[in-house]
């Protein structure tokens, strides 16, 4: 339910959550020349991300990292699973893409995808590290998604969720992260009202006012699917995008040789909010019984 009262659960786990463990994953992401679909850095990427993400799971028996292979090109999404204690069968899920774009992005071109999308696996990787951390362990199964193939028409997602409404998974709520670094508007997390579910994001909304009560909050439409939350709405599941900026006054640099971990200001301090609030969503929907 969205009733706010897992508290005991959520604060340490927050209260754990570093800019400066982003900002390494943000450095060592868009570190590779590129993560187009398409490329060897595409494919290197997803590969790199399995290996660490599997790496901090060492020794949780209920954590299992795989790849999800799509047809016609060779990046893979990472999907990692943190099986829940007893009531698996209900799922969250938390994405973020793995992919980077400059538009015509061949394999030599420079696309580091710093805040596009760096900044939200970065986001998620420090929710797994503290998580991890604290010996959290879900009633429910949490999954951390990095899609591939985003920017080419939320390829990687839509098949994740099309498959997942195919086999019938119970997913109670999904939250995107893509663009979290760059604060260009006035308000600190913006929560996206097309494409998503309003229900949750009055949820998302309440957890950081509960969570992160200094934190102020916009609202904003994209006017299209800008992300891969769409594809899970698209499948029915009930969907939330916080992000950076106002749709006006996101990050210019995106899509561009020039959206690097500098240009988003050279911390991680905007992104520790959406991992925050990840954090928050992730525990308050994933300790709840069935
Ligand atoms: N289209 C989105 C970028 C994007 C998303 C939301 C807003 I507001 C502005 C821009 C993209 O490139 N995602 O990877
Ligand atoms: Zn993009
Ligand atoms: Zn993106």
């Amino acid at each position: 339910s969205y009733v706010i009262d897992n508290q005991a659960l959520v604060t340490p786990v927050l209260s754990q959550m570093q800019a400066s463990n982003i900002a390494t994953t943000i450095t060592e992401l868009s570190s590779f020349t590129n993560r187009f679909y398409t490329t060897t850095g595409g494919s290197d990427a997803s590969n790199w991300l399995k290996q660490k993400w599997a790496g901090m799971a060492t020794g949780r028996a209920d954590i299992a990292v795989t790849q999800f292979a799509h047809t016609g090109y060779n990046q893979k999404s990472v999907i990692l699973t943190i099986t829940g204690t007893d009531n698996p069968s209900e799922v969250i899920v938390l994405g973020g893409h793995l992919d980077s774009t400059i538009g015509n992005t061949g394999e030599t071109s420079r696309a580091p995808g710093a805040d596009d999308d760096a900044s939200g696996i970065a986001s998620m990787t420090e929710v797994l590290r503290s998580m991890i951390a604290n010996g959290y362990k879900p009633r429910r199964t949490i999954k951390m998604i990095g899609y591939a193939a985003e920017e080419v028409g939320l390829r990687g997602s839509q098949a994740i969720a099309q498959n997942f409404k195919a086999n019938n998974v119970n997913v109670v709520g999904v939250m995107q992260l893509d663009m979290t670094n760059y604060k260009g508007s006035a308000n600190d997390i913006y929560i996206y009202t097309d494409y998503t579910d309003s229900a949750q994001n009055t949820f998302v909304g309440n957890l950081i006012t509960t969570y992160q009560p200094t934190l102020t909050i916009g609202y904003d439409k994209c006017g299209y699917g800008c992300s891969d939350h769409a594809s899970w709405t698209a499948q029915g599941y009930y969907a939330s995008m916080p992000f950076e900026a106002s749709f006006t006054q996101d990050n210019p640099y995106i899509h561009t040789v020039n959206d690097t971990f500098a240009n988003s200001g050279g911390q991680a301090n905007h992104s520790l909010k959406f991992a925050r609030l990840a954090a928050s969503f992730a525990i308050e929907l994933g300790s709840d019984g069935a």
